[in-house]
């Protein structure tokens, strides 16, 4: 049992913004936010899973030239907090470590490996390293391929105001799985669990998270700190949503998501049991480090802000902005392009843009045809008015005549030359001026391979790639409700929302020639791609036997335009990418076998 609190600790959450490789980088925000936490009074400060290396690092993890940087770069990093005057306050942060070849072909030595880790720095050094002990590898995960388990709880005993309290230290899967290191640190008897996360977003996954964090500090009968990273890499969104959470399950605090904080909190503790056991014990050894800290504080900030959970349009949108502009940012973009139909795809693409990256940032290109309607035209220098962005035309006309007068093309041939001579546009000004090309294929038309091969898929970062295109107008209808509640203007044409859907590429064209309705679409979809269901158990659900086998055969048929697809924020449970890895030779089809 613990004994009555009596102990107060001050603790600093770090819900910051790392970047895959930057090792620098990442170690100055590590000091910048550790000042911070310093200036705040805090006795302990923790960052995010792999903080230092980023996350996640996929392959490099076999070069033990980065395995190196990140080790050099940690050992550094306890120097400099030390040369800062910040060595007496603890610092939790997430790094890449090994005990042995971290290559698959290399003579493994069992046990060992590269290691997802943490380490505490204190006092110019590294005082105790934590090893993740549950390794996911599931959905978007690959940790068994790259790391060995740990086997250890590392505790560590902090000075706090009135005594001394007992920290596990925990990483990410280690909250998702029941046993292993929370009944460790509830047998260990410590006053507070502290996991690091890179925990990437999906819709509702903040639903989740709380009465997880709910059920481990039962389990180890303590206050549980759950501390996310924030900011986008590549496909994952990490929306932060740190929060505290006491030993009865009461929430004490929680950061907003998608936006970087430093949480400082008062906890009080049971001090630290002088008896508790250590060495083997349970599900996993226990090991324990002391250290001494900084000196009290004199505010009171026992009430944390817990931060209001917004709508899933409002929650779905911040990830995809916050995706955008992470990759455009961290890639080293200045501006993008895309091309404006008039359509809600594009509509919808160019406000994310505004929005991640301010109007003077965003191009979009108005590329008519002979079949294009005067009011996409109308609506597509509508929605330029709006948002203020820069607006460009660029007939196709000429061009594609000019492809017809020295190639005979009919029908679809023709059809898809309209869209590659737009993308080939939009790669021209890309490649001229420096922009990031933006594709606008939802993940409706993503899955049935309603697209032109390097036509109008071409592009090197799609925002609506996981957004089913019944989605794209529930946000472009949120989007727009937002602005009119804020005074704004909004920016999406209200023509672009409810005109039926035409790829415009011959007279009258609607996509309700090739596809079925989108929300018939959408519900075989979801239950299809995300949910991994059957024919038959499509049926059961209540689906229309001849539109489940039409739609299936074109999810089917359709896998290599996923492969060459371009990288999109995830927000479902199943984005195509490596969420969802299927053959693209594959003779398997639903309903014959
Ligand atoms: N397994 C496989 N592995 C590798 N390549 C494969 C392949 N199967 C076909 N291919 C290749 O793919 C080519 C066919 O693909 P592709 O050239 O794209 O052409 P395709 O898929 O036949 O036609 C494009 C479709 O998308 C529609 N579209 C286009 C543009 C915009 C929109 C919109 O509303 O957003 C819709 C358009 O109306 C049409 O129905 C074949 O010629 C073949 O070379
Ligand atoms: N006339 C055009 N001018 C500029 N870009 C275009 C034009 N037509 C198509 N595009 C580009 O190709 C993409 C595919 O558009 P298309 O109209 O074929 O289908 P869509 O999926 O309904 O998209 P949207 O809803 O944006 O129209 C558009 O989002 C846009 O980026
Ligand atoms: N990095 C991790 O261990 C993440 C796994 C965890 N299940 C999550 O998505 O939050």
């Amino acid at each position: 049992m613990t004994s009555a609190p009596n102990v107060r600790l001050r603790i600093a959450l770090a819900q910051v913004d790392p970047t895959v490789g930057d090792i620098g980088g990442n170690a100055a925000i590590v000091r910048d936010v550790s000042r911070r936490a310093a200036e705040a009074g805090a006795h302990l400060v923790a960052f995010p899973e792999m903080m230092l290396t980023g996350y996640p690092v996929e392959d490099l993890v076999f070069r033990s030239s980065f395995v190196g940087a990140s080790t050099t770069g940690l050992a550094q990093l306890a120097t400099d907090l030390q040369a800062e005057g910040l060595g007496d306050l603890p610092v939790i942060v997430g790094y890449l470590d090994a005990d042995g070849p971290t290559r698959p072909d290399a003579d493994t030595v069992p046990g060992r490996g590269a290691r997802n880790a943490c380490a505490v720095l204190h006092d110019g050094r590294v005082v105790t390293r934590y090893f993740k002990h549950h390794l996911p590898n599931y959905g978007v995960f690959d940790e068994d391929r790259y790391f060995v388990p740990g086997d250890t709880l590392r505790v560590v005993r902090v000075n706090a105001d009135g005594g001394p309290v007992d920290v596990a230290l925990t990483i990410c899967e280690d909250i998702w799985q029941a046993g292993g290191p929370f009944t460790a640190a509830g047998q260990a008897r410590v006053g507070l669990v502290v996991n690091i996360n890179g925990s990437p977003y999906e819709l509702n996954k903040d639903d989740v998270r709380l009465p997880l964090v709910q059920r481990r500090a039962r389990e180890a009968n303590a206050t549980v700190a759950y501390l996310n990273m924030v900011g986008a890499q590549d496909e994952l969104v990490f929306d932060g949503d740190s929060m505290v959470v006491a030993p009865d399950g009461t929430l004490l605090a929680r950061a907003p998501q998608f936006a970087e904080q430093l949480v400082v909190l008062d906890l009080d503790l049971p001090t630290a049991d002088l008896d508790a056991p250590h060495g083997a014990l349970g599900p996993m050894r226990i090991a324990r480090t002391e250290v001494a800290n900084r000196p009290a504080y004199d505010t009171d900030r026992r009430r944390g802000d817990i931060a209001e959970r917004v709508t899933d349009e409002a929650e779905i949108w911040q990830a995809l902005v916050l995706g955008l502009c992470d990759y455009v940012r961290k890639n080293g973009f200045k501006t993008v392009v895309l091309g404006l139909s008039g359509g809600i795809d594009s509509a919808v693409v160019a406000a994310i843009a505004v929005d991640a990256l301010g109007p003077e940032r965003v191009y979009g290109v108005s590329m008519p045809s002979g079949y294009s309607s005067e009011h996409s035209r109308d609506d597509a220098a509508d929605l330029a008015k709006r948002t203020g962005l820069n607006y460009l035309t660029e007939p196709i006309e000429p061009m594609v005549d000019a492809f017809l007068a020295n190639m005979a093309l009919s029908g679809l041939a023709v059809e898809n030359l309209q869209a590659r001579v737009r993308g080939i546009i939009l790669m021209a000004h890309s490649n001229q001026d420096g922009h990031l090309v933006l594709t606008t294929g939802n993940k409706s038309e993503l899955a049935v391979g309603y697209s032109t091969l390097y036509g109008d898929s071409v592009g090197g970062f799609n925002p609506l790639k996981d957004v089913p295109k019944t989605m794209v107008w529930q946000l472009a209808r949120w989007r727009n409700a937002d602005a009119a509640r804020r005074d704004a203007v909004p920016p999406i044409p209200e023509n672009s929302i409810t005109k039926p859907p035409s790829a415009e590429l011959r007279p009258g064209q609607v996509d309700s020639d090739s596809l079925p309705e989108y929300d018939v679409l959408d519900a075989v979809l979801a239950d299809y791609v995300d949910g991994d269901v059957g024919r038959d158990g499509l049926l059961a659900a209540g689906h229309d036997a001849a539109i489940v086998d039409r739609v299936l055969r074109m999810v089917d048929l359709a896998e290599y335009k996923r492969r060459q697809s371009a990288p999109g924020p995830k927000i479902s449970i199943k984005a195509f990418g490596r969420d969802r890895r299927l053959p693209i030779t594959s003779r398997f089809r639903e309903g014959t076998s």
